[in-house]
């Protein structure tokens, strides 16, 4: 049976043998005691794990809020049980805000600390097999990198898989950050033209004057400004894929051009005489309406038929609620370890917000929520005021109005842009606050004062070359 490791850390050597005699009687844990402060955070920072911490708070070498702070930062899953003889508010506060699951009070019944410990580790068990669970799900609702469980994600899935392997173009068609290159991505490691490159552009981007030589290239001389010869995009795709992102955006002048080049397969570089034969899989992009662009004469039917030969339309993320718990744990996992966290869940209640709201900017601002929220967020889980305001107050949870009038709500969201803003300065700046002043324009007395007020600690922003905390 595995048993559970549990460290007890106390000055007072009865009161360890005490609390170890009374663990000892539960079967399925296993005891350490310690009473020397520099001993404890030792064992607790080597490579020992613990499933269970039990400080004491008042230690003359060590107070137990600063072991809960050095224990939690260097294992964020660790269970941290408090105890004191002299309960404050404060303290109990801010041990709590810090990750401590619970405390108790000095004296304590024997049965009361076997009870709390039980309870304890069995709420450790639970996320445990909570996150091995959800890691199942995720695994069975992967498609490549791409991640999705809801009936039209499948279907995405499926077209991808049928599209893949038959060299025909792709034109993808869904609003942004629905994840349109990501499936333009996944149908070119599909196909057999994988080992080549894939070859992004985003048609939007590229100022109109350049465009031309961009896509097909130029010989040298061509214009003022060309000294030497420089190949094309499309060239440079030869045996891979084209992506052509946000095609709508496409010039009408250049469209005829592209058309020409994707019939014949063959280019000709600005300023050349010579055709270069060439062999590319295009694959389309856009989030506008192709059919009212053609009817508004914006977009060339003629280009529209010629790329429209598989078709793959990426709905909103708000027409498939279920992907937007399985995506936010996804980003949650990815992000958290970027960000010097182990292991983090979200509570039902900031799954809560996640669902009711509209994501506008769809996958890619889902990810970019979860990120910001990470940032803001102290110990293993997600809760809703670690959200982005916006969506908190879309999901009716600040801001329905009959609760709230204009100025608290006002007031709330001036107080959770100062604690996102501090939160967001700090990482940048990893916990350099002289560096932070100059960005933020304040005197460093107001700067400390406000990460006072939102709780904040530049030394948790502090991380070493391998990404550890320090
Ligand atoms: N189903 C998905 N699973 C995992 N990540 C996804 C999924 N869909 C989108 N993403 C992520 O969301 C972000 C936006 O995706 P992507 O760039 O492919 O969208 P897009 O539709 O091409 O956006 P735009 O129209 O703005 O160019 C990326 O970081 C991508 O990895």
């Amino acid at each position: 049976m595995h048993k559970a490791k549990v460290f007890i850390v106390d000055d007072e050597p009865g009161m360890l043998e005490v609390c170890a005699d009374t663990l000892a009687k539960l079967d399925d844990v296993e005891v350490a005691v310690e009473s020397n402060g520099n001993q404890a955070v030792k064992r607790l920072t080597g490579e020992e794990s613990w499933d269970l911490l039990i400080t004491d708070i008042r230690m003359p070498d060590i107070h137990g809020v600063d072991l809960l702070r050095i224990a939690r930062r260097h294992d964020p899953n660790l269970v941290v049980l408090m105890l004191t003889a002299f309960p404050t508010v404060e303290t109990a506060v801010e041990s709590m805000k810090l990750g401590a699951a619970d405390y108790l009070t000095k004296p304590f019944l024997p049965d009361d600390l076997r009870a709390t410990v039980r309870r304890l580790l069995e709420q450790r068990r639970l996320r445990e097999e909570n996150n091995l669970l959800q890691r199942q799900v995720e695994r069975s609702n992967r498609f490549g990198d791409m991640i999705g469980c809801s009936e039209p994600m499948r279907r995405v899935f499926d077209t991808v898989q049928r599209v893949a392997p038959n060299d025909v173009d792709v034109l993808i068609l869904g609003e942004t950050g629905t994840g349109k290159e990501l499936v333009a991505r996944s149908i070119h490691q599909q196909s057999g033209r994988k080992d080549n490159r894939f070859v992004p552009v985003d048609c939007g981007a590229i100022p109109e004057a350049l465009l031309e030589s961009e896509f097909f290239g130029h010989e040298r001389g061509a214009f003022s400004g060309a000294d030497t010869r420089s190949l094309g995009l499309m060239e440079f795709a030869d045996g891979g894929t084209f992506f052509l992102d946000e095609i709508g955006q496409l010039p009408i002048n250049l469209q005829a051009k592209l058309l020409r080049a994707l019939q014949e397969r063959r280019i000709r570089r600005v300023g050349g005489t010579q055709e270069i034969e060439l062999d590319v899989r295009v694959i389309a992009a856009t989030s506008l309406n192709l059919e009212q662009e053609i009817a508004e004469q914006r977009f060339r039917a003629d280009l529209f038929y010629r790329i429209n030969v598989a078709r793959i339309d990426l709905p909103p993320l708000r027409d498939r609620a279920e992907d937007i718990a399985l995506l936010a744990r996804h980003f949650v996992q990815r992000h958290a370890g970027e960000m010097g966290h182990k292991q983090i869940n979200i509570t039902p209640e900031a799954l809560e917000v996640l669902c009711s709201y509209r994501w506008p900017g769809n996958v890619r601002e889902l990810q970019n929520a979860i990120r910001r929220a990470l940032a803001m967020t102290r110990d293993s889980e997600l809760r809703p005021d670690d959200l982005p305001t916006e969506l908190v107050i879309a999901a009716g949870d600040v801001g329905c109005g009959k609760d709230h009038g204009l100025f608290e709500l006002r007031d709330q969201h001036v107080t959770d842009f100062e604690r996102q803003y501090l939160a967001q300065l700090m990482q940048r700046h990893q916990g350099d606050v002289v560096a932070a002043v100059g960005e933020a324009k304040v005197p460093r007395g107001t700067l400390y004062r406000l990460l006072k007020k939102h709780d904040l600690n530049p030394a948790d922003f502090r991380f070493d070359d391998a990404g550890q905390q320090i």
